[in-house]
């Protein structure tokens, strides 16, 4: 499948989906960053779709859980372990000549410690080296904006568990800026809210359809009101109720403001020739809370500045983490220095 010398592969590893780009190829691989496990022997009985469906639904011995919650990995062993298979899965029958390189996309919040688990992991699962990426850096990549001249871009990635902003020019982060606010903070933002308005549980897979469906930054026009199932915290029983667009509107604010105000202060602490060239071009979002329905206008209106949506806002860091083997070189020299 793979010709020679294009077997390399980038891995965009995320709090909330995990993606793996191969040169020459593009996507091959995108699954929930989700692992069942037997809770007793901690072994792995799914990984990825298999596991997400299994979210809420599993009997008392098996567990379904993300390892990596809030930009940080919670479970760095289950971490390895699913890197390993993700990678395997990528590589599996596409032996044509040596090892491939990796280039991987880790969490912002990772220690150096577990920077280098992964790292490890990757090596271990196959790889002929790994080298790490920053994530605005690979989201600016695989947007496609011009990150190696000397003109300032900014982009805004609003992951599972954090965002990043960042301001890049001549190939490297001028300023930036990371908060461990983002999509899992709608969901959560939402099933909050049905549990006090309407005494109603719902699961995290609800909350994040109804974020998709109808969550909304401000403006709430041309979004229906939506059926939604949950149990009912004073009877027990399921119930169905219906809620609108205004409300799950009201109840995501708090987490649209903490967004704009990182771009906010990131734009403060920006040298005034790059704020100019931002300016001109536009901020740029990337990752799957790019697709708030709104986002891009309420941030455009707050921050006075051309605010636009990258294509295929969610596969940016992948695409980025693997356009970035073209430059594998750079990533060489830098982990050399470091070491
Ligand atoms: N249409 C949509 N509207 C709003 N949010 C969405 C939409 N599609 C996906 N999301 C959200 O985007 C988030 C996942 O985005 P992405 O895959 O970029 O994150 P990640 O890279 O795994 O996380 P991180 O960057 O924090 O490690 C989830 O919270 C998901 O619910």
């Amino acid at each position: 499948m793979f010709g020679l010398g294009t077997k390399d592969l980038g891995i965009d590893l995320g709090t909330a989906n995990t993606l793996v780009f191969a040169k020459g190829k593009g996507i091959v691989l995108r699954e929930p960053s989700v692992v069942a496990l037997q809770t007793d022997t901690k072994k792995i009985v799914a990984v990825g779709n298999d596991a997400r469906n299994m979210i809420g639904r599993t009997p008392g011995n098996i567990i379904a859980l993300r390892p990596m919650k809030d930009g940080v990995i919670a479970d760095y062993e289950t971490t390895a372990s699913m890197m390993k298979y993700y990678i395997k899965q990528a590589i599996k029958g596409k032996g044509m000549g040596g090892k491939p390189y990796v280039m991987v996309c880790v969490p912002s919040g990772i220690t150096a410690v577990e920077q280098r688990a992964v790292l490890d992991a990757t090596r271990e699962a196959g790889a002929r080296d790994a080298y790490p990426i920053e994530e605005p850096f690979a989201a600016a990549i695989g947007a496609d904006l011009p990150v190696w001249e000397p003109t300032g871009s900014m982009v805004v990635d609003i992951g599972g568990g954090t965002t990043e902003v960042a301001v890049i020019s001549l190939g490297g982060i001028v300023t930036s800026m990371s908060i461990r606010t983002a999509g899992d903070n709608f969901d959560e933002s939402i099933i909050a809210y049905i549990r006090k308005k309407y005494n109603l549980l719902i699961g995290d897979r609800t909350a994040e359809a109804i974020k998709v469906e109808i969550g909304s930054a401000g403006e709430v026009e041309g979004l229906a009101p939506m059926e939604i199932r949950g149990r009912d915290l004073l009877t027990g029983l399921p119930k169905t109720i219906e809620i609108s667009a205004e409300e799950i509107s009201g109840a995501l604010s708090d987490t649209v403001t903490a967004i704009v105000d990182a771009v906010k202060n990131t734009l403060e602490k920006t040298p005034p020739e790059l704020a100019a060239d931002i300016m001109d071009r536009g901020i740029v979002l990337t990752g799957g809370g790019a697709l708030l329905h709104n986002l891009d206008k309420v941030m455009s209106k707050e921050t006075e500045m051309p605010v636009l949506i990258a294509d295929e806002p969610l596969d940016c860091v992948a695409i980025g983490t693997g356009k970035a083997l073209d430059h594998i070189d750079l990533f060489k020299n830098k982990a050399k220095d470091s070491r």
